[in-house]
């Protein structure tokens, strides 16, 4: 199946490179009854990135961070949101690039990783594509305090919660980022159970 044959692009308008790349495009779809419809619609390029829940079975945990984000502030959430660990590629395949954000973030040395799917999480309007992984960990992986990079702005703190507690906070409101819910959900589907 492919779309090609059924959008024609006419013309691509930059608004914004200021940080990441916000344009908008006006195409024609050929809708499902063959008639041919003008549409306009902003695209907004913040590359791709990944995302992995670090869990250790024997003590029933899992490893999450916790730092300010100005959207969620900007639209009425007065907290820290607390995430799963993830960073944008930046051209590195997403398993180099989530293990080099694991340390950044939580200071911890992964073994092996696991893929377990990708998703698109803002698809009307955000390219991006995550990539989603998890690892198991333990307290000999640790080899530094996380934190992420000042030169960056980052300011992490590293938590460490019973997945029980971790799933209550998705039911009470304490955890709302759709990533860090979704692994936490398979995580308790194909993990701990
Ligand atoms: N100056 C400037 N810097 C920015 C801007 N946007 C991002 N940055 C810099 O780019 C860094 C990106 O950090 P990463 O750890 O690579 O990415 P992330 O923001 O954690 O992204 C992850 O979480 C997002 C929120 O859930 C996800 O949207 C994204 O997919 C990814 O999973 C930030 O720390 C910050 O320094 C901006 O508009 N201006
Ligand atoms: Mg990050």
């Amino acid at each position: 199946m492919t779309v090609s044959d059924r959008i024609r692009v006419q013309n691509v308008r930059l608004l914004s490179d200021n940080y990441y790349v916000l344009t908008t495009t006006t195409f024609e779809w050929r809708r499902a009854n063959g008639e041919w419809q003008t549409q306009q619609r902003e695209a907004y390029d913040r590359g791709n990135a990944a995302t992995l829940l670090p869990y250790n079975l024997a003590q029933r945990t899992v490893v999450l961070i916790r730092q300010f984000r100005y959207p969620t502030y900007v639209n009425g959430y007065d907290d820290l949101l607390i995430e799963a660990i993830a960073g944008v590629l930046d051209n590195e395949s997403p398993e180099n690039r989530i293990r080099a954000e694991v340390e950044e973030e939580a200071g911890y040395r992964l073994g092996e990783i696991r893929k377990v799917f990708e998703a698109f999480m803002s698809p009307g309007s955000v390219t991006e594509k995550l990539h989603f992984f998890v690892a198991e960990y333990d307290s000999s992986m640790r080899i530094g305090n996380g934190g992420g990079l000042v030169a960056e702005g980052e300011d992490i703190e590293v938590l460490e919660l019973p997945i029980d507690q971790a799933l209550a906070m998705i039911t009470d409101g304490r955890i709302r980022d759709a990533k860090t819910i979704m692994l936490l959900q398979y995580a308790a589907l194909n993990i701990f159970r």
